[in-house]
């Protein structure tokens, strides 16, 4: 029997301290089941990292928690998503208000081929923002950390600074529209150790203010920044590859004394 057999189905959770309620049944590509059976809680005010070995389908289920999941082709989710009480995938609710609500940061720093202003400018004016965007342009840069390095050239092209700039570009441009949370699909992955530890030193910062889902093949990244931790894992039983999740909760437990053997087996580092 395998370990996937033997795990109970986790519960959905939802309260106060929820922030995003992620209740997934099954989620297909196409014909494909990429994932199946996994209730993530995203808490309010942490940072909940989504590790496991790769094809587990952390991704795919973080793209799902702001309906980025909706441009693919194929792409259905069977289940619920409540962000702060409300289902995003419900009848009427715009995407485009989603994603205003819920931030997403990608794993190749991706700014615009446009000034640095433009870049944090962008999502105000898609979201038609009328006030003055001159003052919540340096509030998102210096809430990325950024401001001091870009303030006298803000007319220079995003595409001009390093990847480590371009990443907190991209940052400082997810908060411009004041999010509650923050998705980060592997933001450190393109990045030197350096500015890994200062987009890292920032995530700890942001979880100030942004309730913040983290995807990392970094077990050590997701040790120093997560406060919860989600561990997937891929089911092969059955003779698919589907993607599911095994475990959560405090990072130290998880890691230190973790419930399931499969995640034990993943940090032992028996497979990956
Ligand atoms: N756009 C897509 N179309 C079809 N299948 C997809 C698509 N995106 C992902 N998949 C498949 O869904 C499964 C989960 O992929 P996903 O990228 O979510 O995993 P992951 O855990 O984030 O992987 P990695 O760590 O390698 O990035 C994989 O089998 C993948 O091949």
């Amino acid at each position: 029997m395998s370990d996937v057999a033997t795990l109970e189905r986790p519960k959905p959770v939802d309260g106060p301290d929820v922030a995003i309620s992620c209740s997934v049944q099954k989620i297909f590509y196409g014909a494909f089941l990429a994932v199946r059976d996994s209730n993530v809680p995203i808490e309010k005010g942490k940072i909940t990292g989504f590790i496991g070995p790769s094809g587990c389908g952390k991704s795919t289920v973080l793209r799902s928690l702001n309906r980025m999941n909706d441009l693919i082709k194929g792409f259905r989710l069977e289940g619920q998503v409540n962000f702060l009480g409300q289902d995003i995938y419900g009848a009427g609710v715009d995407p485009v208000v989603v994603r205003r609500h819920i931030g997403m940061v990608f794993q190749q720093p991706n700014p615009f081929s446009m000034s640095i202003f433009d870049n944090v400018a962008f999502g105000l004016r898609l979201n038609r923002f009328k006030g003055d965007a001159a003052e919540k342009v340096e509030h998102a840069l210096r809430r990325a950390a950024l401001w001091d390095e870009v303030k006298d050239k803000l007319k220079a092209s995003g595409l001009s600074l390093s990847g480590g700039q371009q990443q907190r570009l991209c940052i400082a441009r997810a908060v411009a529209t004041e999010p509650t949370v923050l998705l980060m699909d592997e933001p450190c992955s393109a990045l030197d150790p350096i500015a890994t530890r200062r987009i890292e030193e920032l995530m700890l910062e942001l979880k100030k203010d942004y309730t913040i889902a983290l995807v990392t093949h970094n077990m050590q990244q997701a040790r120093r920044v997560a406060d919860v931790t989600a561990f997937f894992s891929v089911d092969i039983s059955q003779g698919g590859r589907t993607g599911h999740l095994v475990e959560i909760g405090d990072t130290n437990e998880l890691f230190d004394s973790p419930r399931e053997e499969m995640t034990k087996k993943y940090l032992r580092g028996e497979f990956s």
